[in-house]
């Protein structure tokens, strides 16, 4: 059988970034989901609003969920200041033994650990299984319909501290309406949009930046 979309984008890394190197990492896969085949990473337009919240931020724990090929966790890693460290939650673990080996060759592998499984599942472990108290930062970026019920769990397990930032990719395309509502009805977050387009096309789509109040 044929390669998936993801090991060819993995190829693509392979044939025109360089090893060690993050920025012609991100640039090899915008390259090649623009001109070649779309894939559904945040992209290089959501990609600068992405890094100018992280920089803004600058985490020393943060959560992505959703890696797919790693694409957002190599933009998110490059940016974090030494001893930081990013958790990204996969559930497709063909996806994530992609993710695992770009991240490795922008040379990021010390900084980013990989989880294969449902977010809904892992959230409750995490507190366990990495000795940590809460997230810094936290992108949203995997099933749309889950963004809810997952941030209702990240507040539960007490993962949320006063001032950590959350940030959803998709919230016009393919859209996450109950997330909206829920975080800008909510007094206990302050939310702003940042309009954009859904990656490598020309459709709307944007960021939505919540901070929890506590
Ligand atoms: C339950 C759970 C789930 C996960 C998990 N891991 N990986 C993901 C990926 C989810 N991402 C998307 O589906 C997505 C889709 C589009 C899109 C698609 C088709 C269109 F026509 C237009 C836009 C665009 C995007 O930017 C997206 O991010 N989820 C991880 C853990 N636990
Ligand atoms: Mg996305």
């Amino acid at each position: 059988t044929g390669s998936s979309r993801p090991q060819r984008i993995l190829k693509a890394v392979q044939k025109n970034a360089t090893k060690g190197d993050p920025q012609s990492v991100i640039s090899a896969i915008d390259y090649y989901c623009r001109h070649k085949e779309w894939a559904m990473n945040v992209g290089d337009d959501k990609g600068l609003i992405l890094d100018s919240v992280l920089t803004e931020v600058n985490p020393s724990m943060a959560l992505e969920l959703g890696t797919y090929c790693g694409y957002s966790s190599v933009r998110i890693a490059r940016l974090l200041s030494p001893n930081s460290k990013l958790i990204t939650v996969e559930f497709n673990p063909a996806f994530a033994a992609i993710a695992r080996q770009i991240i490795a060759y922008a040379g990021l592998q010390d900084k980013v650990t990989i989880v294969e499984g449902a977010s809904g599942d892992l959230i409750p472990k995490m507190k366990e299984r990495f000795g940590l108290k809460s997230f810094d930062f936290v992108f949203l970026d995997h099933w749309k319909d889950r963004y809810v019920p997952d941030t209702k769990l990240l507040e539960d397990c007490g993962l949320l501290r006063k001032g950590t930032v959350l940030l959803a990719d998709n919230v016009i395309c393919p859209g996450a309406p109950e997330y909206l509502k829920y975080v800008r009805n909510n007094p206990r977050y302050e939310s702003r949009y940042y309009p954009s387009v859904l990656e490598y096309t020309k459709a709307e789509d944007g960021l939505e930046k919540s901070v929890f109040l506590g």
